[in-house]
């Protein structure tokens, strides 16, 4: 089983203090930043663009995880190529090209996520196997913070795992977003998830380096 990664959205933090934010959730020992991009047409919300992952890259060393919740992602590629994001994901449902957007992330020399809505099943990864390095399972519907996970996702999370094993695809993280926190992180590793997106769970604390450990020790629990 994948070594499990605790992924702070940044979603939830005070976007006018976002440095400070950051460095708190690394010096607690987080090593990826899950940043939300959302362009208020695939999801009804509005929150940042390429200049801000720009901003964090010269700061920051930890692997920025940027979740494209955008219609038409392989427009937009390119930018966050150059804005220095490690790993790109784009949603199933955002474009009829999608695999095609898998393949400009990777030939950028960056890894490739598929993301998959809570109402997505996960049939169209059996053409994407060889094409993801991480499955993002939604388990809120896209668009904000602090929203309770959805219970029917974990079958997907599960379904999800299984189908990159079958294919031999052990090395792919399975990364669930949304609504985890110290009570439902466990459900969440045990269904097969490795990667832990937390925004509201850890920005909302004041004390982020006690969420974060709260959240490992329910991992262990
Ligand atoms: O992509 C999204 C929301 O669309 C997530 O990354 C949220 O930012 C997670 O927030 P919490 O549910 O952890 O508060
Ligand atoms: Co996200």
């Amino acid at each position: 089983m994948k070594t499990p990664v605790i992924a702070p959205s940044i979603l939830s933090s005070d976007f006018a203090r976002l440095k400070e934010e950051v460095d708190e959730v690394i010096r607690a020992g987080c090593d990826w930043i899950h940043i939300d991009v959302m362009d208020g047409h695939f999801v009804p919300n509005l929150t940042l663009g390429p200049p801000i992952v720009k901003a964090l890259r010269r700061h920051v060393e930890a692997t920025l995880d940027v979740h494209l919740m955008v219609e038409c992602p392989e427009r937009w590629i390119p930018a966050f190529v150059d804005a220095g994001a490690d790993i790109l994901t784009v949603h199933y449902e955002a474009t009829p090209h999608v695999h095609r957007a898998l393949q400009m992330i990777r030939e950028a020399g960056l890894k490739a996520g598929l993301a998959l809505n809570p109402g997505t099943p996960p049939d169209g990864l059996s053409y994407l196997v060889s094409d993801v390095d991480l499955v993002l399972v939604m388990t809120v519907n896209p668009g904000y913070g602090g929203q309770s996970l959805i219970p029917s996702t974990l079958a997907k999370v599960a379904e999800v795992r299984r189908m990159l094993d079958d294919a031999g695809r052990q090395d792919v993280h399975v990364e669930v977003d949304g609504g985890i926190h110290a009570g439902t992180i466990r459900r969440a590793r045990s269904a097969g998830a490795d990667v832990f997106v937390a925004g509201s769970a850890v920005f909302d604390e004041l004390d982020r380096a006690k969420a974060i450990e709260a959240l490992r020790r329910a991992l262990d629990s």
